[in-house]
């Protein structure tokens, strides 16, 4: 008789998260979107859990993108993650959009962004991320530049890997935590999660 076989992860949550591309060039074809692949790779990288991530790519329109956040928010992910639309540039919507769907906004997320991004792009101050909660999703703005997913998700770290300056995601298993969603795990050699030590629990095994 074979061994019954136990799916990797099987123990853990199923995390559910939305990753929202926002580009005017992607969204209608004038060059490939890279977005969404480098939101699932780094999250595939990051995450323990079983992940369903739910795609959009659409246009810099603010209707359309509060409208997309209000049916992931509102259809049961957990984290919603956009990239792309956070500059000055007149069609650059995506801190508006998100914070008219907003329960609460944490403005930490978007400050620790723009002190990571600042050492990677002088530019990085223009930037204008914001993080809300809506319902009991956790609504993050990345920015645009397909690289700036895996600088401001993951921080900087040295040459040996060790961190210099915390990626914003080491809040994020916390903050799911608070608003009473899975508890997530992730790989620490990628982010190391930051709770409380009230709130850790171990890996099951
Ligand atoms: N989804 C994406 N896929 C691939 N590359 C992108 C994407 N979004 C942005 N980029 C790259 O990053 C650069 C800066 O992004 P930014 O968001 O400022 O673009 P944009 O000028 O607003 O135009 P668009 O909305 O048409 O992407 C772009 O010129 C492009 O090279
Ligand atoms: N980590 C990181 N952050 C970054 C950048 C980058 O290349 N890397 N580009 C900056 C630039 S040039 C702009 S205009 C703003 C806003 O970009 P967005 O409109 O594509 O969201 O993000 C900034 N933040």
């Amino acid at each position: 008789m074979t061994e019954p076989t136990i799916a990797p992860g099987a123990a853990l949550d199923r995390v559910r998260i939305g990753i929202v591309s926002i580009s005017d060039r992607a969204s209608s074809g004038v060059y490939e979107d890279k977005g969404l692949p480098a939101l699932q790779d780094w999250l595939a990288r990051a995450i323990r859990n079983p992940l369903d991530c739910v795609p959009r790519l659409i246009a810099d329109e603010q209707p359309l993108i509060s409208q997309t956040l209000r049916e992931l928010a509102d259809g049961g992910c957990h984290l919603v993650l956009t990239t792309g639309g956070t500059g000055p540039a007149l069609r650059d919507v995506t801190p508006e959009a998100t914070l008219a769907v907003a329960d609460k906004e944490l403005p930490g997320f978007g400050e620790q962004m723009r002190q990571i991004s600042l050492r990677f792009v002088p530019t990085a101050i223009l930037s204008r991320q914001v993080a809300v909660v809506r319902g009991q999703c956790l609504i993050i703005n990345l920015p645009g530049q397909p690289k700036a997913i895996a600088e401001t998700l993951e921080g900087l770290k040295d040459a040996q890997g060790h961190s210099l300056v915390p990626g914003i995601f080491a809040a994020v298993p916390y903050c799911i935590d608070l608003i009473g969603g899975p508890y997530i795990h992730t790989q620490d050699a990628v982010c190391a999660a930051f709770r409380p030590k009230t709130a850790r629990r171990p890996l099951p095994v």
